[in-house]
């Protein structure tokens, strides 16, 4: 399998008035084709600055960035992205503020091919019906399934999401879990998740890095062995909890705990 992203012995540092704040610190990560990574580590240790990285919003004083074969050296279109708190446009309703990325990206595409691929997306999270109302006329899980389907509706080759469930109360959150995993089996990208929630990593996750402390560095690397199909149970089940467990000494370790229980 080709990766699609490869992050190779990426080093960076923040000019700030007190000096530079180094905050990568050797990282290296791959993610292949169709696959899902998400990212976890301590508050502050460099989560969000991976994905400026990755997106081409900055680039690395030291290493290289690979998307699709292709050093990043400049912003993507061919990057989504979806955030903690969704931007939706008021004055559009949810169909048009879904069909955004089409109007910048795919100009040419006529407006019936945008509104059915918007459509087809909104069916897909369980939105359909509610594609003539207001950002405001939902609820903020709603708001979030909403900001997923503009977030994939131009195919992006790697979708970006900083925190995307971490506003949402526990309930709403596992059933975006599962919208997430429902999308992906029909509509198949490559992800990765910045999260501070273990269970959402192996839920969703094909792998599970863990970065250590700022300076970020790859501290270590899981694989989530459980089948593309989990469920809530699959939570429950002695494999997630021994990886649970184990990310939990991981997460102690990069706080600079040790892994002791
Ligand atoms: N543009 C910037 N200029 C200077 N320092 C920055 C800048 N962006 C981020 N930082 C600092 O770099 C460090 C890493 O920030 P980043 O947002 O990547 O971490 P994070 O792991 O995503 O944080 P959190 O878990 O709290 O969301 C933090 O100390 C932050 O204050």
């Amino acid at each position: 399998m080709t990766n699609l992203i490869e992050i190779k012995g990426v080093r960076h540092a923040y000019r700030t008035k007190a000096g530079p704040l180094p905050v990568l610190d050797g990282l290296d990560v791959s993610v292949p084709e169709g696959e899902f990574c998400a990212v976890v580590g301590p508050s502050g240790c460099g989560k969000s600055t991976l994905t400026r990285l990755v997106a081409g919003l900055m680039m690395p004083d030291e290493g290289e960035v690979w998307l699709h074969g292709e050093r990043v050296k400049s912003p993507r279109s061919t990057v989504g992205m979806a955030f903690q708190n969704p931007v939706m446009l008021e004055w559009r309703t949810i169909l048009e503020n879904v069909i955004l990325p089409l109007e910048i990206v795919a100009p040419r595409m006529s407006r019936a091919k945008r509104v059915e691929r918007a459509m087809a997306l909104l069916e897909l999270v369980g939105l359909a019906g509610f594609e003539n109302k207001r950002p405001s006329q939902l609820s903020g899980g709603m708001r979030q399934r909403a900001s997923l389907c503009r977030a994939i509706v131009h195919k992006p080759d790697v979708l970006i999401m900083d925190e995307p469930f971490g506003a949402l109360d526990n309930f709403t959150r596992e059933d975006l879990w599962q919208t997430m995993r429902d999308l992906r089996a029909k509509e198949p990208f490559t992800c990765v998740l910045i999260t501070h929630d273990l269970r959402e990593s192996v839920f969703l996750g094909d792998q599970v890095v863990v970065l250590s402390g700022r300076p970020a560095r790859t501290q270590h690397i899981l694989t989530v062995d459980l089948p593309a199909d989990r469920t809530l149970d699959s939570l429950y089940t002695k494999e997630a909890q021994d990886m649970l467990h184990l990310l939990r000494d991981q997460i102690r370790i990069a706080q600079g705990r040790d892994g002791g229980h």
